[in-house]
């Protein structure tokens, strides 16, 4: 039975993607990695992708033909996709109405806000905070938090409009003088993204925690994506707001700003001499919103939690990659739900889709050492063409793992902090596994796992050797430099902090034996 069953019943899931269950692997390129389960096709189209969206569609379909609340006036509409637009219209139109009459006092856009989270399969998230006070407490927060929540993220949607179409405000209070002031430096902030002295923290405060939205938005423009790919902006800008709204914000670390904090160092690589005039804008869009999304709705807890709790996504994911599958399988029904690609080809979205799951699951950290190797060997061989599309993608996979693990390569002040976000979320885990009575996962024990230790350990492990070859790629590169040059005085800083006599080798991440205990665990689950 599954240790945390009652627990974690139906009210306390993370979202479920809605698009079944393969772990599709892009075709072909060595470096992509083995095709893990083959997809199942019929008359061209892969079942396990597209026959729970197709029964969805009939059903919508048939709905929308029998007149559903709003499909009187719309019921022309002619394809498949815009009748169940219009029935999920419907659908939010009629429980937009009830929920007026349930609680008058709540704003009904937020409420509709928490329907579409709903219809999306991902209400509530995973909420461990939640989890845990409310097991001690016996308390249902639930509703009050949810509304708070709610009501803040209009607010931050109003900031982020204004920020990027440039309004007016309408009132000239105090507050609105102030916000001008905080909107104008984040745009200042914009005319600098490219630096790697950027302070996202301070950048999502100026935006009013709407740091993911923003930054996408402005590089988009930056690269002309919006025109190359005659993206619908309204729809852009719903996706973007769907990715950051996934994103956990009561994670210490696992959130929207550690995901835009890698949207702008893989934008800072991207820009790299070595590769950027090399690159396709279908890289460039790829690489973007791989970063932006490649957490997405990250529960807080690693793999190794999910499996021991028997949670349903580990045995969805068959115990492997199990976050970074749901990342990817969520970014692919956001993409859907927001309609961004429709009006594309179906087989090139079909290769979007597809070559987004091969970057985001590149950024599994057990995986670290298979691409460390592949990566040193092209350099050594000196073979890497990035005229050839493959060799590009598997660039863009070492750029996208550069970005999410280059924290320690950021100066002290800002390294420091997502060292210590990163270990507070570590050993809450810890805490949550105490509590229940599981083993405590490596790394997560505050008594034992040092902040010091655990990033003397992981610069040194993980970090350093990969910075190092990407060095050797983008050589001569003034901003390589400065990441190793940043990552060797965070170290030296760290080993200084740790307790006199601990050396950090003895208490290292040590990413190979976990990740090897893990598929010992693996090996022990049905
Ligand atoms: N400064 C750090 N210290 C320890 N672990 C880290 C640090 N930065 C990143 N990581 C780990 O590396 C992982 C990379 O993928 P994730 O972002 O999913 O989760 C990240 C953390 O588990
Ligand atoms: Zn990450």
């Amino acid at each position: 039975m599954p240790v945390l069953e009652g627990h974690w019943g139906s009210d306390l899931r993370m979202r479920d993607s809605g698009l079944g269950v393969c772990p599709e692997e892009p075709p072909g390129s060595p470096e992509w990695g083995p095709l893990r389960t083959p997809p199942v096709t019929c008359g061209g189209l892969s079942l396990t992708l597209e026959l729970p969206a197709l029964i969805r569609q009939l059903r919508a379909a048939w709905r929308a033909r029998k007149g559903g609340p709003c499909s009187r006036e719309k019921r022309h509409g002619s394809t498949w996709v815009e009748a169940e637009k219009e029935v999920e219209e419907g659908k939010q139109d009629e429980e937009n109405s009830r929920a007026h009459l349930e609680a008058k006092s709540r704003l009904n856009t937020a409420h509709a806000d928490v329907l579409l989270a709903k219809r999306r399969g991902s209400y509530p998230p995973i909420d461990l905070h939640i989890l845990r006070n409310s097991i001690q407490s016996g308390e249902t927060e639930f509703s009050t938090k949810r509304q708070m929540k709610h009501l803040l993220s209009i607010q931050r949607c109003y900031h982020t409009s204004r920020l990027l179409g440039g309004l007016a405000p309408h009132d000239s209070g105090s507050l609105y003088l102030l916000d001008d002031d905080y909107l104008g430096q984040a745009a200042h902030m914009l005319s600098k993204v490219g630096t790697w002295n950027f302070d996202i923290f301070l950048f999502d405060r100026l935006t009013n925690g709407n740091s993911l939205v923003t930054l996408m938005c402005h590089l988009f423009n930056i690269y002309d994506l919006i025109h190359h790919f005659q993206l619908d902006i309204v729809k852009l800008h719903r996706f973007f707001g769907m990715v950051q709204k996934d994103y956990h914000s009561q994670n210490p670390y696992h959130n929207a700003i550690h995901a835009a904090d890698v949207t702008q160092a893989i934008y800072c690589y991207l820009k790299e001499p070595k590769l950027a005039d090399q690159l396709s804008p279908l890289d460039v869009f790829l690489g973007l919103i791989a970063a932006a999304a490649h957490d997405v709705d990250h529960p807080g807890v690693n793999q190794p939690f999910l499996i021991k709790t028997r949670h349903h996504l580990a045995s969805l994911y068959q115990n492997t990659s199990v976050l970074e599958s749901h990342h990817w399988r969520s970014t692919v029904g956001m993409l859907r739900e927001s309609g961004l690609l429709a009006h594309l080809p179906a087989e090139i979205t079909r290769v979007i889709e597809q070559q987004l799951g091969s970057l985001i699951l590149a950024t599994d950290i057990c995986r670290q050492n298979e691409f460390l190797l592949t990566f040193r060997e092209h350099l050594d061989n000196q073979d890497l063409d990035l005229l050839e599309a493959s060799h590009r993608h598997f660039i863009l996979q070492i750029a996208l793992k550069c970005a999410d693990v280059c924290n320690p390569c950021r100066s002290w002040e800002l390294s420091r902090q997502w060292g210590e976000r990163v270990c507070e979320e570590f050993h809450k885990q810890g805490e949550l596994e105490k509590k229940f009575d599981l083993e405590v996962s490596p790394q997560c024990d505050h008594q034992v796992d040092s902040v010091p230790a655990i990033q003397s350990g992981f610069i040194s492990c993980i970090a350093e050797p990969l910075f190092e070859e990407w060095n050797r790629f983008t050589h001569p590169s003034l901003l390589s430099q400065t990441m190793l040059d940043h990552l060797h005085k965070n170290k030296a800083h760290w080993i200084r902090l740790l307790n006199p006599g601990t050396l950090a080798e003895e208490q290292t991440y040590a990413c190979a034996e976990s990740c090897d205990a893990e598929k010992g665990e693996r090996k022990n689950i049905p």
